[in-house]
């Protein structure tokens, strides 16, 4: 097994909560990359979009994304639904982790990103969609396993992943 695994995916996917069941499995540390990029800055995420926009957010999350990536240790790391939004995260994520992509019925994701700690979540569906289409080449650009969660739970989507990643 790699021992760096990367979880990418939209928001709502269920990468912060799929990650820390795999990394459990797996008997693995385990990194969100949201909750890293609090911490560092002593601010929520929407505080960080408030103060920094969401460029200075992307530089936290790059910060956060090579320091989890740079570790000797076994590690899962959650990454934020944008962090591929960056050709310098895309290269860390192809070249340091096994990269899995949790993708889920988009009408879904929506509704479970209606509240207001996802300061990109949208205001309409139209406007969620044409994020995600910009995003679905990169995620898939990153992948070295996609996961076609189709409605399944957090249980079943980490062990997928886990008799993936023992091959
Ligand atoms: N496979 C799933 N089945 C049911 N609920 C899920 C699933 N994946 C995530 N969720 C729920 O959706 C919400 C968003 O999950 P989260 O792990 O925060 O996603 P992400 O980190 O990709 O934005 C949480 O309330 C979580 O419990
Ligand atoms: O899609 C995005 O650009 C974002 C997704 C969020 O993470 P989750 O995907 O874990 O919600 C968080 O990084 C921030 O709100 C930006
Ligand atoms: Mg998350």
């Amino acid at each position: 097994m790699k021992d760096l695994v990367a979880i990418v995916g939209y928001m709502g996917c269920g990468k912060s909560t799929v990650g820390r069941l795999l990394a459990g499995r797996l008997g693995a540390a385990f990194v969100d990359l949201d909750e890293a990029v609090a911490r560092r800055a002593g601010r929520s995420i929407p505080l960080i979009f408030a103060e920094r926009g969401e460029e200075g957010f992307r530089e936290l999350e790059h910060g956060e994304l090579a320091a989890a990536l740079g570790g000797g240790e076994a590690r899962v790391v959650a990454c934020g639904g944008g962090a591929v939004l960056r050709e310098d995260n895309r290269r860390l994520l192809r070249e340091r982790a096994a990269t899995v992509f949790l993708e889920e019925d988009l009408r879904l994701l929506y509704a479970r990103t209606r509240a207001a700690d996802r300061p990109l979540r949208g205001a309409s569906f139209e406007e969620f969609r044409r994020r995600y289409e910009l995003r679905l080449p990169l995620y898939r650009e990153v992948a070295d396993l996609t996961v076609e969660v189709d409605g399944r739970g957090v249980e079943e989507v980490a062990g997928e992943i886990a008799r993936w990643l023992r091959g």
